[in-house]
């Protein structure tokens, strides 16, 4: 696993490694590691002649490197420390590493870099007199540990100026810092320049508009600090560091990125553009981009001719249709010919081999586009192109000019074109089709272009990732998310205590339930050294400390109307696949504590037929734990749950008043799909048969707020409302799973006592097959007719002279795309 990780972090190094075992290099200063490690045991990463150590027990203590200044108790625990830059990387590094400890045992989850002002601190000072004493105390470790921070290295300025007045040195350190960050302030942070002077926080504390825009350049750096340890940087990139003011601080070296530029964004909307356009362009780009990668700013217009933006920007995005003045044209070729990206989104802005040409006609009208790929494939898609195409001009040029995509009209007329600039590696890639533009903000006219545009969605996505891919930027997934313990939470608080009292009889010692999948360890609170891998997860049992931005349980509970189903619930922010976690519990717990277990995003989701479940958030993913009597309706007809699970789905949402016309369909085997046309949901079905009763782990996924790269439940409320005039609200998966469990619990008490007809007029209502043709064995086979569900669940057809037969339900032998289905064996 440790290898495993080391691998993970360094993917980005382009480099080769080779693990070895060797002797490692000395603990760090003032600190032995906590356990010696026999040689032999220590892995250690070999690039060239260089070793790097990567042995988890080489544990940092963070006080070693930085003196606190405040904290704040409660949770998350918060803590401001200063720290000089090259102690900063040293953090950096240890975190990156997971190896980074507070004093008190506790592991930091996250860094982030503040500025904090004199009237700050000294605010600070007086609310919080202990902070003075806690920083001297820690000042004096740091001392005693640490060489003295020189001064060209502190990394924020504010704090050490407060430090301690009247010393000489300060007053030196004073008066550089000052220039420093003045300097800081013109050169490199956009974001500052954003926020206006009312608008500082006291503490620039991770939930500031401030500190979440510098926390993505903190990672950054923290990340390149991390990295700079094991590459040599490319010979290009210390040549353009050379060329770099010397004025430039240590910390803006740092932030330099494999392509010789810090890793900011900028977006140009225009003169006269509103919040609205930037945050939508700045969204798109952060679903493409690795996010942890980039910080995304505004380029105002006051800034383009001012700011020092160019030497700081590795990408400009131009999204505005105005015409862009000459001055401004000069300041973004300037950007190119040092090397600078552009991307333009339907804007005017275009150089050497190129014009625009407008085409009004070609206006709000979807069109069909196929876009050349980097690897010489085609993509075809459906989009909305902004009324002007490209047209090639000067004939020396040509060859330059790199047409990305054109119209399958009979001008083929070229709406994305690439064209390179100058010697330093600067390029554009203009568009005149709305890859930015959210489907949702979209002025669509009829359900068709609707449909249309959310089926090219997921292309729209894959071309735009090739686009800032071929612009040099990095669009791999972000990296996995970290597992988070699991929250043991009930419906009420009589269940939770009467579960806690069958705990207290079932857990060993140490508060273990274990499995073979996965071994769940009990605790009341959180805990600062909490074990969670993905086969072994502490479960916090106290409610009262459960909160989460996405899954409210109070939501929960009210929407929850059962006599047994989804009673208890296992909660996790992210975990590796819901479907593990009841598994030590399932067999155990007495029926009418009914179990469920929940998750805001999965790093393992699992699909049908091995395949992945991908979970991001916005996704409502859900495993149902149930019982059901072999000798009962349903346990004679076990296929019939994923039946009943995909129906108590569409039925959560249309039997909400008001949603009964929400486009939101059964698939058979066990599909939710927006009409006929695109899967938004799936069920999978595991049971077990012990004894005489089935125990089943029935696995929900469905869109509920994730609109792309496809489609979800609230884009079709949004749809609906558009068309009807209506002001349904969006909903959340919270209250959704909770009407699914509830919906699902009266569909089997129903089946158990009536059978499937006691249900499936209700799944036909949903279903999207009615008066279907589908063709049996292969695409050249005969052609059927779907004319229902037969008693155990399988698919009825009715092939012309040789009447009804059934298909199978499993694997993917029911290909709705090609209307494929197998014939069942019998
Ligand atoms: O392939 C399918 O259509 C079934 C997908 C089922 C996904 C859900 S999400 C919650 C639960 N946990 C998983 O890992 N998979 C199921």
């Amino acid at each position: 696993a440790l290898i495993r990780r080391t691998v993970r972090r360094l993917h980005r190094s382009r480099c080769s490694f080779t693990f070895c075992c060797c002797a490692g290099p000395a603990p760090p200063p003032a600190r032995q590691p906590r356990r010696q490690v026999p040689p032999e045991e220590r892995v250690c990463l070999r690039i060239g002649n260089k070793v790097f150590f990567t042995d988890e027990t080489q544990v940092v203590k963070w006080s070693d490197y930085c003196s606190p200044l405040a904290y704040k108790p409660g949770e998350p625990y918060k803590l401001i420390a200063e720290a000089s830059i090259d102690n900063f990387s040293n953090l950096g590094i240890a975190f990156m590493e997971d190896r980074l400890q507070m004093d008190n045992g506790m592991v930091p989850h996250k860094i982030v870099s503040v500025h904090l002002q004199e009237s700050t601190l000294k605010e600070l000072g007086q609310v919080a007199p202990s902070v003075k004493e806690e920083r001297n105390v820690s000042s004096t470790q740091m001392n005693e540990t640490t060489p003295a921070a020189t001064f060209g290295t502190t990394v924020k300025s504010g704090l050490e100026i407060a430090a301690s007045p009247g010393d000489p040195e300060s007053e030196e350190e004073k008066s550089k810092l000052e220039k420093e960050s003045k300097h800081e302030d013109e050169s490199s942070s956009l974001s500052d320049k954003e926020i206006g002077p009312g608008e500082h926080h006291h503490l620039h504390l991770s939930s500031c508009r401030e500190c979440l825009q510098l926390e993505n350049s903190t990672i950054e750096s923290v990340r390149f600090a991390s990295a700079e340890n094991i590459p040599e940087l490319s010979d290009d990139c210390s040549s353009k560091l050379e060329e770099k003011n010397d004025n430039y601080t240590a910390r803006e070296v740092k932030r330099i990125n494999l392509a010789g530029k810090p890793p900011n964004i900028l977006i140009y909307v225009g003169s006269e553009a509103s919040k609205v356009e930037f945050e939508q362009v700045k969204s798109i780009l952060q679903e493409c981009i690795d996010r942890d990668n980039y910080t995304i700013y505004q380029l105002h217009e006051e800034q383009v001719l001012k700011a020092p933006w160019i030497d700081n920007a590795l990408l400009l995005v131009i999204a505005t249709e105005e015409p862009i003045s000459e001055e401004n044209h000069q300041q973004f070729m300037k950007f190119l010919s040092k090397g600078g990206k552009i991307l333009g989104f339907s804007s005017s802005f275009t150089f050497d081999g190129i014009q625009i040409k407008r085409k009004n006609k070609l206006k709000k009208i979807v069109h069909e586009l196929v876009v050349s790929q980097l690897d010489n494939t085609e993509i075809k898609l459906d989009f909305l192109i902004s009324g002007c195409i490209f047209e090639e001009v000067m004939k020396e040029n040509i060859g330059k000019v790199k047409p990305l995509s054109r119209l399958s009209n009979a001008d083929r007329d070229i709406v994305i074109v690439h064209l390179p600039y100058g010697d330093s590696g600067g390029e554009a890639i203009l568009c005149q089709v709305h890859l930015e533009w959210d489907i949702n903000s979209m002025d669509i006219q009829t359900k068709d272009d609707f449909n249309t545009l959310k089926m090219s969605n997921s292309k729209r996505y894959e071309v735009l990732k090739e686009i800032l891919t071929s612009l040099g930027l990095s669009c791999e997934l972000s990296e996995i998310p970290v597992l988070t313990p699991l929250y043991l939470l009930s419906s009420d608080e009589e269940i939770h205590l009467a579960f806690l009292k069958w705990l207290e009889q079932n857990v060993d010692a140490e508060g273990l339930i274990e499995s073979s999948k996965l071994s769940l360890k009990f605790v009341s609170s959180c805990e600062s050294k909490m074990e969670i891998t993905p086969s072994l997860m502490s479960v916090i049992t106290q409610m009262g400390s459960f909160s989460s931005e996405h899954f409210s349980l109070e939501t929960y509970q009210q929407n929850l109307q059962t006599k047994k189903l989804g009673k208890i619930l296992l909660f996790a922010e992210v975990t590796t696949t819901t479907m593990n976690l009841l598994d030590g519990l399932m067999f155990k717990l007495p029926e009418e504590m009914g179990l469920i277990a929940i998750a805001v995003r999965q790093t393992q989701g699992k699909g049908r037929g091995g395949n992945v479940w991908l979970s991001p958030v916005g996704c409502a993913l859900s495993t149902l734990h149930i019982t059901i009597p072999l000798y009962s309706n349903l346990g004679q007809r076990i296929p019939f749950v994923q039946h009943l699970v995909s129906l108590a789905v569409v039925e959560s949402v249309r039997s909400i008043p008001g949603y009964e016309d929400i486009e939101l369909r059964v698939k058979w085997p066990n599909d939710i799909y927006y009409s006929d046309l695109m899967k938004l949901g799936g069920v999978l079905v595991n049971s077990t048969l012990i004894e005489t009763t089935f125990h089943v782990l029935i696995g929900f996924g469905f869109n509920v707020n994730n609109s792309n790269p496809t489609i979800c439940i609230n884009d079709l409320i949004k749809k609906h409302n558009k068309k009807e005039g209506t002001q349904l609200k969006a909903l959340t998966a919270d209250c959704l799973i909770a009407r699914t469990v509830t919906v699902l619990e009266r569909l089997i008490d129903i089946f158990q006592e009536k059978g499937p007809n006691g249900v499936l007029h209700c799944y036909y209502k949903y279903w999207v097959h009615s008066g279907k043709q589908v063709r049996l064995h292969s695409e050249e086979g005969p052609i059927a007719w779907i004319v229902g569900i037969d008693d155990c669940g399988f698919l009825q057809v009715h092939e012309e002279g040789k009447g009804i037969e059934s298909v199978h339900p499993d694997g993917n032998s029911f290909d709705m795309v090609k209307n494929l289905v197998v014939p069942k064996r019998s």
